[in-house]
């Protein structure tokens, strides 16, 4: 019997009309119960039609002899109040003290519907509200019914480190269905750790020693390009395009050519960036996304960022390999694992080096510029120390030991980190499925509850950074009084009471500040534990290079009638940071 006929018979069932309402009242709470121990997304569509179309219709054909025999009546009220009772149900259990979160404070909306933090995310200033819910709430909120945002050190190690959890949900809601993950977007810790050894190898210590000439080839070429462009250059889109091109030589032994074509002419670049709004959006309604994927065109840039891979994979597959670039690692050329990778899944991690490389580092090396021409001191004494470790005439600054003892080359690069960082709120993570929930200090996480610690907030946190947390102040980081701390060490230490303006003070004189806390414990911007960002000494040792390069090349200043303030008004989080532009005027050194 077909649900048409089953549904015809039951309309010869003449029932009253206060137990119709009763069963149609019953059936949306039974379906609220069904969703809440299952969890189906609405990729499950056989399931999703049961649940929201075929049993609210059992109650609409109860509901006809009410209505004169009208069906579409019948089936508006049947409809109305299931939906009404299955809404406010949700609705009041999530505000019930019965809620595993009731405890956590939170805005009413967050905790109602996850549309909430859709939103906020669609603003592309989710770092901005984050930070004033935390000032508003303290270091634990409830960001969405099911989600907490977490700003205490101190947990950090249970929440991203070995002993912590895995990606949480929001890498399924990014997912296409089937797709093959890669790297960053997988799931189960045992899985991420075995596809982890090829990305550990490729960024061993002699493995990044290697890429050097890549790195030293591509900067000559942005100072060559820029040299072409003195009087007036956005550096923050030319740095975007040395950074991409450098991430295409590592990941795919070449391909882009945005530096030699003055542009993003095959698209790439704008590709990316339209894709990661999306995702960014969408990573919010896991259970949504399978839908929004089979809509056409929503997923084009993400399709046709992929078709651009497969095309690199293959191309880079016929040619071999001509030095051991990234590429070379991920697809096992050294033949150390007992089962090669595939060419699905070397696609994806080779897309994943592209993202996860290049528009990272480009923000951080931009926003050193920005924050060095806003700060003359600073650029002044960076200048000295570049000039001082690399003379003018005496050779390019391309002696990566060197760079990396430059003790204030280095605060400032950890200052931008710390104020600007490229992965600003989403380092989510998630109790194991069937593991019940998991400890964190002294309290429980339930499965089923997903945990945000975000880098841009708990980096501008007094109780970690003092004084002037918000201030760009590279001093901090050689003050006597640094604290060297891991988040693991940091577990077990006291932790002082939450306050955004604790220990706040605009003094930047570390001698006038006996009280400079710089806890390096809360120092996030390349995650943390087993997930941490795989590329992280790379990245370390090109931001100095190209920095001590370009301040060898060129005196720089802002351009006239570029203001300033449009830099921080600019900064967007799409999961990764969209910047805005950074126009500068050089002048040639040497
Ligand atoms: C300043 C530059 C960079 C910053 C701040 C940065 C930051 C991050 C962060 C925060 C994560 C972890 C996300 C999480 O825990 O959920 C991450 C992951 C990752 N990053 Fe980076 N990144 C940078 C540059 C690079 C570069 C140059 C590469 C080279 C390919 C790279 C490759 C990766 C990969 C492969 C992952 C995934 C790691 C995993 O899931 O195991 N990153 N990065």
């Amino acid at each position: 019997m077909d649900v048409f006929s089953a549904l015809h018979n039951i309309k010869m069932i003449h029932l009253s009309l206060r137990d119709t309402v009763i069963i149609d009242v019953a059936s949306a709470l039974l379906v609220h119960l069904i969703y809440k121990r299952y969890e189906f997304d609405a990729s499950r569509l056989i399931i999703s039609l049961l649940l929201l179309v075929v049993i609210p219709s059992i109650p609409a054909a109860f509901f006809v002899p009410h209505f004169s025999g009208s069906t579409f009546l019948a089936f508006l009220s049947s409809f109305t109040i299931f939906y009404l009772v299955l809404i406010s149900s949700i609705a009041a259990y999530r505000l019930s003290p019965w809620h595993p979160l009731a405890q956590y404070p939170g805005p009413i909306l967050a905790k109602l519907t996850k549309f909430w933090g859709t939103w906020m995310m669609a603003t592309g200033r989710n770092h901005i509200h984050l930070k004033q819910m935390h000032d508003a709430y303290g270091p634990y909120v409830r960001i969405g019914p099911n989600e907490l945002s977490i700003v205490d050190a101190s947990v950090i190690s249970s929440v991203l480190g070995s002993e912590g959890m895995p990606k949480g949900p929001m890498w399924s809601g990014r997912m296409i269905k089937n797709s093959t993950p890669s790297l960053l977007a997988m799931r189960s810790a045992h899985a991420h750790a075995a596809r982890r050894k090829p990305w550990n190898r490729a960024f061993n210590s002699a493995a990044v020693k290697g890429y050097e000439p890549i790195v030293i080839k591509r900067g000559l070429q942005l100072v060559r390009e820029l040299e072409k462009r003195t009087s007036g250059v956005d550096l923050a889109e030319w740095i975007s395009f040395f950074t991409t091109d450098f991430m295409g030589d590592m990941a795919f032994g070449g391909g882009f050519e945005l530096m030699r074509d003055g542009g993003d002419k095959e698209g790439v670049w704008s590709t990316i960036e339209d894709g990661m709004e999306f995702l960014a959006v969408i990573q919010h309604l896991p259970w949504l996304s399978p839908l929004l994927f089979i809509i056409p065109g929503a997923m084009k840039n993400v399709y046709r960022f992929r078709t651009f891979c497969r095309e690199r994979v293959q191309k880079r597959k016929a040619h071999g390999s001509l030095s051991k670039d990234l590429f070379y690692h991920l697809i096992d050329e050294d033949h150390i694992e007992k089962t090669p990778p595939s060419t699905e899944v070397v696609i994806s991690d080779g897309g994943l080096a592209i993202v996860a490389g290049s528009d990272t580092t480009a923000t951080v090396l931009s926003g050193i510029f920005f924050f060095l021409l806003t700060n003359p001191s600073v650029h002044a004494r960076l200048q000295q120390e570049i000039d001082a470790a690399f003379p003018l005439g005496e050779g390019e600054p391309f002696d990566a030991t060197k760079l990396a003892e430059m003790s204030f080359l280095n605060a400032v690069i950890n200052e931008t980190l710390r104020l600007q960082p490229p992965v600003p709120t989403y380092l989510q993570r998630a109790p194991e499925e069937g593991s019940g929930g998991k400890w964190i200090g002294d309290r429980f996480i339930p499965e089923g509850t997903a945990v945000v610690i975000p880098p841009y907030v708990i980096s501008r946190d007094s109780r970690y950074f003092s004084p002037a947390p918000d201030s760009f102040w590279p001093e901090r980081w050689l003050h006597p009084s640094v604290i060297r701390r891991t988040p693991k060490q940091q577990e077990s230490m006291a932790q002082t009471p939450y306050s955004s303006t604790l220990l706040s003070s605009p003094t930047l004189n570390p001698d006038a500040s006996p009280d400079v806390i710089t806890n390096t414990a809360a120092f996030i911007p390349f995650s943390y534990g087993p997930a941490n960002c795989a590329g992280r000494a790379l990245a370390q040792t090109e931001m100095r290079m190209i920095v001590a390069l370009l301040m060898q090349h060129f005196s720089m200043r802002f351009a006239d009638g570029y203001d300033p303030r449009d830099w921080e008004a600019h900064i967007e989080d799409w999961f990764t940071v969209k910047k805005g532009k950074l126009h500068v005027v050089l002048t040639p050194r040497v």
